[in-house]
């Protein structure tokens, strides 16, 4: 199986899958999540791998979200708004093992939900964490918001959200959003750690467990999948194209303008 935006390796018995664009700080684009997708699928469901760890290439980043220079309204891919990415979040979800991901930059966007789905989150002492969307004329409509509340409480979540600060990785511990976090150089011998303690569990009690987790929030697919199709609408607007086009720019974006 060819990539080009993602790294595939296999460390015993553990899949390595790693966004692989750190000049764009990890951000995806349609291409990154479709191999994404199959990277999973092929972890998933390949016998000799008991655990899979999501990572970003480099230092700086894990995942920064959306290409913002492939984003005009339009992705390069398939799916509502030409990013799978409802399919990628399912992927994570439906796959029979964990999911580790791991953190040792900035998680932000996109990149924070995909973190979020994830069974376990570790991250470095480096790792920073949040949301961008309301900054930038975007939002997750899906996973990204309602499964963060079960993740964090409501109440966090909505600050994570309406206010886009940024969270360092003993801030993420301390909210239920990582599972712990440890000095920067220590970080891959950790993650191999919890996989390779994974791979001895039973793997069958493993994809039950992750299974029943799933059930309790696995409406919230149908409200992404009905999310999505408004948040096209969205970016159709004046409104989220000034978030991008201040991104772009390094400037402040002016929404009162816009206030309903
Ligand atoms: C991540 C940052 C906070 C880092 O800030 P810092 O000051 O340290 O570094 P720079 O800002 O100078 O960045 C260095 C370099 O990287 C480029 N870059 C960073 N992020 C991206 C990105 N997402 N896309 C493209 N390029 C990126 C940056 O432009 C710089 O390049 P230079 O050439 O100028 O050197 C900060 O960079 C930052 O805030 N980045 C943007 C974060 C962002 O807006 N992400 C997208 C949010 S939207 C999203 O994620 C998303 C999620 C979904 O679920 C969707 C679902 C369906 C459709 C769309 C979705 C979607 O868009």
């Amino acid at each position: 199986m060819q990539f080009e935006d993602i790294l595939y390796e296999v460390r015993n018995g553990v899949a390595w899958i790693i966004i692989n664009r750190p000049d764009k700080m990890n951000a995806f684009r349609g291409q990154t999540c479709d191999e994404l997708i199959r990277a999973l699928n092929r972890a998933g469901y390949d016998r000799s791998v008991g655990a899979i760890v999501l990572a970003g290439a480099g230092e700086r980043a894990f995942c920064t979200g959306g290409d913002q220079s492939a984003h005009d309204g339009n992705y390069d891919g398939r799916g509502t708004i030409g990013l799978p990415m409802e399919e990628l979040h399912t992927a994570i979800r439906d796959v029979p093992k964990p999911v580790i991901a791991r953190v040792q930059g900035y998680a932000i966007g996109g990149g924070n939900v995909l973190a979020t789905i994830c069974d376990l989150t570790i991250c470095s002492d480096k790792a920073v964490f949040g949301q961008v969307g309301p900054k930038m004329g975007s939002v997750d409509p899906g996973y990204g918001t309602a499964f963060l509340a079960r993740v964090v409480g409501e109440k966090k979540a909505r600050e994570i959200w309406y206010l886009c600060r940024r969270y360092s990785g003993q801030e993420a511990v301390a909210m239920g959003l990582a599972n712990v976090c440890v000095p920067h150089e220590a970080l891959d011998g950790e993650v191999q750690r919890w996989a390779e303690e994974l791979c001895e569990r039973s793997p069958t009690a493993l994809a039950i467990a992750k299974r029943s987790f799933n059930m309790d929030t696995a409406h919230q697919s149908g409200i992404a999948g009905m999310g999505m199709l408004a948040l096209k609408l969205y970016y159709d607007t004046e409104e989220s194209r000034e978030g991008v086009a201040a991104l772009k720019e390094k400037r402040k974006p002016e929404f009162r303008r816009y206030a309903k």
